[in-house]
């Protein structure tokens, strides 16, 4: 941890500071702790995070003013206690409030770039997306009685923050404690942990690393969860659905009309194994199962969304049998015997994540590799060579794609329903499909 310092709006005192301008932190992620009860202290406030826009300068929002309900934005207000983590890389400022105080505790915090992450643990993907491309955001609940917040993989610096109970911070008494789990791996070059508070706040190491890191297997899971109160749950849930999801690249669906046009550029048949690398809620694969007969991979580094896709999946007897769904970061996956059975390719994944992933893909699709198909949506991939490729849907003159009516009825169309309207949006990420090339 850099840096951790209590804020303190105030709408009371005039001269007091309301809201906090759009801005970025110099940070890996930030953790910021809603110290105050919303229901009671203050009224107004919260953190709005801007996802379209990188903030880098003032025309791109950094400076200004958060505003409520804008477009690609998304207004977080949890319940007292709970913890926010979020890239430092992701556009967000603190929202007006109108009245009272509120407290926040935000910390800094730096992982160092050559730690491995947990490939098991979507908080550990997450912060690779941090390392790789610099913006995603994810969440951990806190905790009613004061537990683990953050927690990156055992083998890396690690960095555990404790909230003593009671949450409720007193100016006077100051409540809030963060321990610093042992071994402490901090660079001793860098000023390690500077604490700047008002009211001051008790640092310590604790005595000796939980037990829980001696030996860490499989998915990590705050401990708090089960007991978290329901707002903050609802809330975390609702928001790693749209954003955790996202940590690659944003989570757009793909309507059925714009499925049979894929099926069309990339000769998609029932003998085909079609693997969606970033597959989401495996909407779109099992909509390519249904039209074309054919099997199916789908790998995410979200556990959220492939919980879905499973879920989706056992209700349908035509995808249970037909697809086979896998946990895991996209370049391990596509060296996994998993992937070997892969026939074509699917993409649809950000340009920096194309770019990452090119020397991968262009090796999947080699002659030795077993004359592979490889679809990616919207976005080229660098240094490949296009074979074959379809515009937008409203930009195309073809009209075998207009057919609204076919996609109501199949399920995907409920995942779009559910989906912030916000993320099929030009601005968000263009328009939803953004046409296709094969290669
Ligand atoms: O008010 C908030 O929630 C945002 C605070 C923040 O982003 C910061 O202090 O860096
Ligand atoms: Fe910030």
């Amino acid at each position: 941890m850099r840096d951790a310092f209590v804020v303190q709006y105030d709408a009371d005192d005039p001269a007091g500071q309301r809201a906090l301008a759009m801005h970025t932190d110099a940070s890996l992620f930030s953790v910021n702790v809603l110290l105050s009860d919303p229901e009671r202290e203050f009224i107004g406030g919260g953190t709005l995070f801007d996802f379209v826009r990188k903030g880098l300068n003032e025309e791109d929002g950094a400076g200004a003013e958060p505003v409520a309900a804008t477009e690609g934005s998304w207004t977080v207000r949890p319940a007292q206690g709970t913890a926010i983590v979020h890239s430092g890389q992701l556009l967000h400022g603190g929202l007006r409030i109108e009245r009272g105080k509120r407290y926040i505790l935000v910390g800094f915090i730096e992982v160092r770039r050559e730690t491995p992450y947990a490939v098991d643990d979507s908080c550990a993907a997450a912060a690779d997306a941090f390392a790789k491309f610099g913006h995603a955001a994810w969440t951990r609940e806190a905790l009613g009685s004061g537990e683990l917040l953050v927690r990156l993989h055992p083998q890396s610096p690690e960095v555990e923050i404790h909230l003593a109970a009671p949450m409720r911070i007193d100016p006077q008494s100051p409540e809030v404690e963060i321990h610093l789990a042992a071994p402490m791996r901090i660079d001793p070059q860098s000023p390690e942990v500077e604490i700047h508070s008002a009211p001051p706040m008790r640092i310590e190491a604790a005595a000796a690393p939980p037990s829980s890191s001696a030996a860490h297997h499989g998915p990590w899971m705050p401990p708090s969860m089960a007991r978290a109160n329901k707002g903050a749950s609802d809330w975390a849930a609702e928001l790693g659905a749209r954003i955790q999801g996202n940590s690659f690249a944003p989570f757009v669906p793909t309507r059925t009309a714009q499925a049979a046009r894929l099926v069309a550029l990339g000769g998609i048949t029932a003998s085909d194994v079609v693997c969606d690398l970033g597959c989401g809620d495996a909407s779109l694969l099992c909509t390519l199962v249904r039209q074309t007969g054919c099997s199916a991979i789908g790998c995410d580094v979200n556990g959220e969304l492939l919980a879905r896709a499973r879920a989706r999946i056992a209700d349908d007897d035509a995808c249970a049998s037909r697809i086979v769904l896998s946990c895991a970061l996209l370049a391990d996956f596509m060296h996994s015997a998993a992937f070997e059975p892969t026939t074509v390719l699917l993409v649809f994944l950000v340009p920096q994540q194309l770019e990452a992933l090119a020397p991968d893909l262009r090796a999947a699709i080699l002659p030795s590799a077993g004359h592979r198909r490889l679809l990616s949506l919207r976005y080229p991939i660098p240094g490949l060579v296009v074979r074959g490729s379809i515009g937008d849907e409203e930009g195309s003159s073809s009209s075998e794609d207009e057919d609204e009516s076919s996609s109501s009825s199949l399920a995907h169309t409920t995942r779009m329903d559910d989906a912030p309207a916000w993320t099929s949006s030009p601005a968000y990420f263009g328009r939803s499909f953004g046409g296709a090339y094969l290669y």
